[in-house]
C-alpha cells in the first residue's frame, strides 16, 4: 500500500483492536451508552449530561490515566450524573496549529493519518473499555467514519456549526449530536443546524468499503443546542432562557447543554469552577432544560505550548484545562444539584 493511501473505514476497524472492542463488548456498550444519553436529552432519565475531558487526546497513555480516574467517578454519581469522556482527536483551528492525534499523531506537521487512524481507534477502543461513553468532534466529515462506531456523543464545533456537510453528516449519525453556537456567539446559526440534522438529507459520504457513495440519512431526532458563549458568556440563566426560547421558537424541544470551556470561560480554565456553580445553581434551581454541562479537564491545571521543548503527558497542549483533582468537586456539585432538582 503506498505510504498515503489510508484504509478503508471496514480495514480500519478490523485491524488490531478489533478483538479488544469484540472481547469488551464494546458495541453493546455504545449502543446503551447513545439511549442513556437520549433519554436524559428527552429529559425522561433526571439525570444531568456531563462531558467531561481533556480539550485534546495529545498522549494517549495519560488520557487513559485521566479516563480512569473519571470512570471511578462515574461509577460514584451515576444515580445523579450520566458521564462522558471527551475523546476529543481532531481539533478545529480558528487559524492554524495542531489538528489533533488522529490528522496529526507525531505532532509535528507531518500528517500521517493512517498512523492516526490505527492509533485513534485504539486510544478509543481501550478508553471505551474503562465503561466510559465517549464524546467527540467530528471535525472532517471523512475521518467520522473511521470513529463513529465507538461515540456515544457527538459534537459539531463552533467553527463548523453552520457547514452544509457537517449539518448532513449530524442528520445520518447513530448518536445525540451537539451543535455549538458559533464563535461570534451567535446562537441562532447552531438553531438553524439543529432543524438541519433533525431531517433526512442525501449527501456524499464514504462507506465502509471505501467507496464515494451517496448517503441518505432519516434525521437525527436527538440533536440539541450547545452553548459554548462567544466574545461574552452565555451561560448565565437569561442566556440560557434565550436560547429555550429561541428553540421553542423554530419548533424544536426546549433543552440545552452548557460549555463551562470556550467562550464562557474566556479559555480560561480558572474561570470554569464558577461557571459550573452558576450552572449547578440553575439546574438546582429546578431548570429541567438544562440537560447537561461541558468541561474541559485534564490530569494537571492549564496548558503548554507544543514547541515548548519535552512535552508534559499531564497538560494539555490546546485549550487550557482544569486538573483533575478541581475537577471531581465540581463532579460532586453537580451531582447534587441534579439530585436537588428531581
Ligand atoms: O478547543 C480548542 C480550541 O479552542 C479550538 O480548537 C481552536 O483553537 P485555536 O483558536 O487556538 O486555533
Ligand atoms: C473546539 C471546541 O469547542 P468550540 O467548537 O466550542 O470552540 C472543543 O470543544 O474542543
Amino acid at each position: 500500500m503506498p505510504e498515503d493511501t489510508l484504509p478503508t473505514p471496514a480495514e480500519a476497524a478490523a485491524h488490531g483492536v478489533a478483538g479488544a472492542i469484540a472481547a469488551h463488548g464494546v458495541a453493546d456498550a455504545v449502543a446503551g451508552h447513545r439511549d442513556a444519553v437520549a433519554e436524559v436529552l428527552s429529559r425522561r432519565d433526571p439525570r444531568l449530561l456531563v462531558v467531561v475531558g481533556p480539550c485534546s487526546v495529545h498522549d494517549p497513555e495519560a488520557a487513559l490515566d485521566y479516563a480512569g480516574l473519571l470512570a471511578g467517578a462515574a461509577e460514584r454519581f451515576s444515580d445523579d450524573l450520566v458521564v462522558v469522556l471527551r475523546a476529543y482527536l481532531e481539533k478545529p483551528r480558528t487559524v492554524s496549529g495542531w489538528t489533533g492525534l488522529l490528522p496529526d499523531p507525531t505532532l509535528d506537521g507531518k500528517g500521517d493519518i493512517a498512523t492516526g487512524i490505527r492509533r485513534g481507534r485504539a486510544f478509543l477502543a481501550e478508553a471505551a473499555a474503562t465503561g466510559l461513553p465517549l464524546a467527540y468532534e467530528f471535525v472532517d466529515p471523512v475521518v467520522a467514519h473511521y470513529v463513529a462506531d465507538l461515540v456515544s456523543w457527538g459534537a459539531i464545533g463552533a467553527r463548523t456549526v453552520a457547514s452544509q456537510p457537517h449539518r448532513h453528516l449530524a442528520s445520518w449519525l447513530p448518536m445525540p449530536v451537539g451543535m455549538k453556537n458559533d464563535v461570534s456567539g451567535h446562537v441562532g446559526t447552531a438553531v438553524d443546524a439543529v432543524r438541519a440534522a433533525g431531517l433526512s438529507h442525501a449527501f456524499p459520504g464514504v462507506s465502509a468499503d471505501g467507496r464515494l457513495t451517496t448517503l441518505r440519512s432519516t434525521g437525527n431526532p436527538d440533536a440539541h443546542l450547545v452553548l459554548r458563549g462567544g466574545p461574552t458568556p452565555n451561560y448565565d440563566a437569561a442566556n440560557v432562557a434565550a436560547a429555550l426560547a429561541a428553540l421553542s421558537a423554530a419548533g424544536l424541544p426546549p433543552r440545552v447543554v452548557v460549555d463551562a470551556s470556550h467562550g464562557n470561560s474566556g479559555k480560561d480554565h480558572d474561570r470554569q469552577p464558577a461557571v459550573v456553580a452558576d450552572l449547578a445553581a440553575q439546574v438546582a434551581g429546578g431548570n429541567r432544560a438544562l440537560v447537561g454541562v461541558m468541561v474541559e479537564s485534564y490530569l494537571s491545571d492549564g496548558r503548554q505550548d507544543l514547541t515548548a521543548g519535552p512535552l508534559r503527558p499531564d497538560l494539555s497542549v490546546t485549550d487550557s484545562c482544569l486538573g483533575w483533582d478541581r475537577t471531581a468537586p465540581l463532579l460532586e456539585t453537580l451531582a447534587r444539584a441534579a439530585l436537588r432538582r428531581r
